[in-house]
């Protein structure tokens, strides 16, 4: 666990819970260095877990990497309103569960999302100034395909597929904050960390702040 000084300052200033949302072209990393992020930064972060109607791949876990569900399931929640944002993607249905996004934001924990393009806009329109949107580039169009091919848990018309809308994905790369070109995870991690740190630090994030400082400012008026 993370445990630098911002964070122990944060939690004195009762610091609001942030959505970091990570988009890229299949393949470019994001579930990589999300799982290395959520291992690094322990319960100050927790992940979104999706629902999805796309069916699970080999070692995939229910309740950990999705909630696989039927397409009737997924209508429910949508209908229901139980859903904070949802899309399309790959003829495939996902979306974000409401309830327990906004538990752990309520909580002060920030929250990890996974999402495509699609699923970051509507959020950063919900939600606007606790988002903070993160897209990870592939470092080149073959280190993409090598990658696809590489992780081999989807046949290969599914990888083409992927190779053909990483172009679509890509385009929407200047409705984000940052974009990370994920050539080596290690560096990449290091600038998610230290996205995540400055953010964290923002003023308007910090609910108590005002208190805390006319606390300082009547201290240092006893002082002299
Ligand atoms: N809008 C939205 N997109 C999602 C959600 N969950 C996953 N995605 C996106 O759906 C796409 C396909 O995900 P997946 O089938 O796991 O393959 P991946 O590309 O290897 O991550 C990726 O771009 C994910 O970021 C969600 O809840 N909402
Ligand atoms: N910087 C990197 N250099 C080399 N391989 C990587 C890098 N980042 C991720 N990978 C590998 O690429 C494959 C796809 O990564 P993954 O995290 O599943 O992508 P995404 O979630 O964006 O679809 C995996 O086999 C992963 O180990």
């Amino acid at each position: 666990m993370s445990e630098g000084p911002a964070q122990t300052g944060d939690a004195s200033l009762g610091r609001r819970g942030l959505l970091l949302v990570l988009s890229s072209p299949s393949g470019a990393g994001k579930t990589t260095l999300s799982r290395r992020l959520l291992d690094v930064e322990g319960s100050q972060l927790s992940m979104s877990i999706s629902v999805t109607t796309r069916p699970p791949r080999p070692g995939e876990v229910d309740g950990q990497d999705y909630w696989f569900v039927s397409e009737s399931t997924f209508t429910e929640m949508r209908e229901g309103g139980r859903l904070l944002e949802w899309a399309q993607v790959f003829g495939n249905l996902y979306g974000t569960p409401r309830d327990s996004v906004e538990a752990m934001l309520r909580t002060g924990h920030d929250v990890l999302f996974d999402i495509d393009w699609q699923g970051a806009r509507q959020l950063a329109e919900k939600i606007a100034e606790d988002v903070v949107r993160v897209f990870v580039l592939p470092p080149t169009a073959a280190a993409l395909a090598e990658r696809l091919e590489r992780r081999n848990q989807d046949s290969a018309s599914v990888v083409a597929q992927r190779m053909a809308q990483a172009a679509d994905e890509i385009s929407h790369w200047d409705e984000y904050d940052y974009v990370i070109v994920n050539f080596d995870v290690e560096e990449s991690l290091a600038e998610l960390r230290a996205i995540l740190l400055a953010e964290r630090a923002r003023r308007q994030r910090l609910k108590g702040l005002p208190d805390f400082v006319a606390k300082l400012h009547k201290d240092l008026g006893k002082a002299v």
